[in-house]
């Protein structure tokens, strides 16, 4: 039996203390719950919220015909980015065929082959980020849009390719706009709200621009061929091309194929560029630490006539401090909430080891859940338990060190979950953890940096997004380069 949260009231059930304060009290239940899964009714409906190693486990293996994602994913890109609902029985059809797109592309092929190089090809992101050059040649900027407009900058230009780019160089305050209302756009938060006002604005411009840069694509015939090599769209990603070839022969609306593109946009830019700034500041928080990952990824980072070139291998392979820097930023800084619904009874089992009542942990249990009710896998609940990290709140790199065995270490991810998991588990993770540690690489490298007038690396608090948190600072910082 699964055990129910406290302060449920009869008829509202939990409704009222989730909403007072989601984050203090899912942890209060955390810590009062004998199992690593604990029961709110909301509205009437049984949500589980599952949050312990084993039990996230077994519910992420459960299949697709038990957490059915294929119309939940749907009825999100619908919400969220307008995609037309008359065409989602096709998607539904057709969303193995795209999905596999990112496998095959993302995950098992190469990726992008060319990693940022470092901040020396940057363009349009000064306005936002308020650079401004003082007289000693040093500098100052606010790092989070910074940081956070140059890494999409080039992972989207990788992406997208260099045409719709240039068509619409402010594209990524629009993605920012729309990505603060995606909360607005899922409760459907009526259009005369100002930020929802906005957000739909910079919504529509940017399907105005996907729409034209789609229908330039149709009209020079597929570029799914990889070797096109000149042309306004050679430089589009292997992804992009393939999906174009899908869109094509399934016979999907402009529309369709607009609003998907938004959300892969979306997705790119959403995650990874926050954790690239979340990296740097708790490297350069932490006393001690910027040196010795400096120490560490020095022989990745060669640079060879003023450039940086970056030993992707070596870097990922033999940098186990950095890589775990960038474990230790994920658990501390991302906050997604999985949340699903089964369409069939089902069972999860916890291992015994991870039960926090004495009695249970002899053997393991076994908790059953019904068809129709809600299942809510909060990944910070897990990431600040401090019964699986010891002082959970601060950065502690090492944590994610394994003993290889031989007086030498390695990096693993553990048990934290930051790219969700099951079918829908993250497709952009592999991409996610090359870009961000060879942006952190480039800018570690390549760059000093130095927080100017009252600003401090100390935290001042995080805001929740869908993912990876925002500061709620503004780190202004001043920038020097190391090497000329
Ligand atoms: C550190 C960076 C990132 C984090 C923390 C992250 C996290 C997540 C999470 C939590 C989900 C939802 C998983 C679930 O439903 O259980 C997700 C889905 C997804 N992400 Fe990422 N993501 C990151 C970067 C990226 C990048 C760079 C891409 C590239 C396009 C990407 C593409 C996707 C896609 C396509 C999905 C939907 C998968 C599906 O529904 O099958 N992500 N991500």
């Amino acid at each position: 039996m699964i055990e129910a949260a406290p302060f449920g009231m009869p008829f509202v059930g939990h409704v009222w203390a989730f909403l007072w304060n989601p984050d203090s009290f899912l942890r209060y239940s955390r810590e009062r719950a004998m199992h690593g899964i604990f029961n709110l009714k909301m509205f009437g409906v049984d949500t589980r919220i599952i949050h312990n190693p084993s039990l996230m486990k077994s519910f992420f293996a459960l299949p697709g015909s038990v957490i059915e994602h294929k119309t939940m994913g749907s009825n999100i890109i619908t919400k969220i980015f307008n995609f037309q609902s008359a065409e989602v029985p096709q998607m539904i059809t057709h969303f193995d065929e795209l999905m596999n797109t990112f496998v095959t592309q993302l995950m098992k092929g190469p990726g992008f082959e060319r990693p940022p190089s470092g901040p020396g090809d940057l363009r349009s992101w000064e306005r936002s980020a308020n650079v401004q050059v003082q007289p000693d040649g040093t500098i100052e900027a606010d790092l989070f849009p910074l940081v956070r407009n140059c890494v999409g900058l080039l992972s989207s230009t990788e992406m997208m390719g260099h045409a719709f780019v240039d068509s619409h160089p402010d594209f990524l305050e629009d993605v920012w706009q729309v990505d603060a209302n995606i909360m607005g756009f899922v409760f459907g938060y009526p259009g005369w709200l100002p930020s929802i006002a906005k957000a739909r604005k910079s919504r529509a411009r940017i399907v105005e621009k996907l729409m034209a840069w789609h229908a330039d694509m149709e009209a020079v015939g597929p570029v799914a061929n990889s070797d096109a090599e000149s042309g306004p769209f050679s430089d589009v990603s292997d992804l992009m091309k393939q999906r174009q070839k899908i869109w094509s022969a399934r016979g999907f609306s402009m529309q369709a194929r607009v609003a998907v593109d938004l959300s892969i946009l979306w997705a790119l830019n959403a995650n990874s560029n926050s954790t690239v700034y979340w990296m740097l500041r708790n490297i350069y928080a932490t006393p001690g630490l910027l040196e010795n990952t400096r120490r560490e990824i020095a022989p990745a980072c060669l640079i060879n006539d003023n450039k940086l070139q970056i030993d992707w291998k070596r870097l990922h392979n033999s940098s186990p401090l950095f890589k775990s820097c960038y474990f230790e930023s994920l658990r501390l800084d991302s906050a997604p909430w999985s949340f699903k619904r089964l369409q069939k009874d089902c069972t999860v089992q916890e291992i015994g080891e991870d039960a926090r009542s004495p009695e249970a942990k002899s053997k393991p249990t076994v908790f059953p859940m019904r068809k129709g009710d809600a299942v809510l896998v909060p990944a910070d609940l897990h990431h600040t338990d401090s019964r699986y990290f010891r002082n959970p709140s601060e950065f502690i790199p090492e944590r994610f060190f394994v003993d290889k065995g031989d007086g030498l270490v390695q990096s693993d991810i553990k048990t934290i979950r930051p790219y969700g998991g099951g079918a829908t588990m993250c497709k952009g993770r592999f991409l996610a953890e090359r870009e961000v540690l060879a942006f952190v690489a480039a800018m570690l490298t390549c760059w000093d940096l130095e927080p100017v007038k009252g600003s401090s690396w100390d935290m001042d608090g995080r805001t929740k997004t869908s993912g990876v948190c925002s500061p709620k600072d503004k780190l202004r910082v001043g920038l020097k380069r190391r090497v000329t």
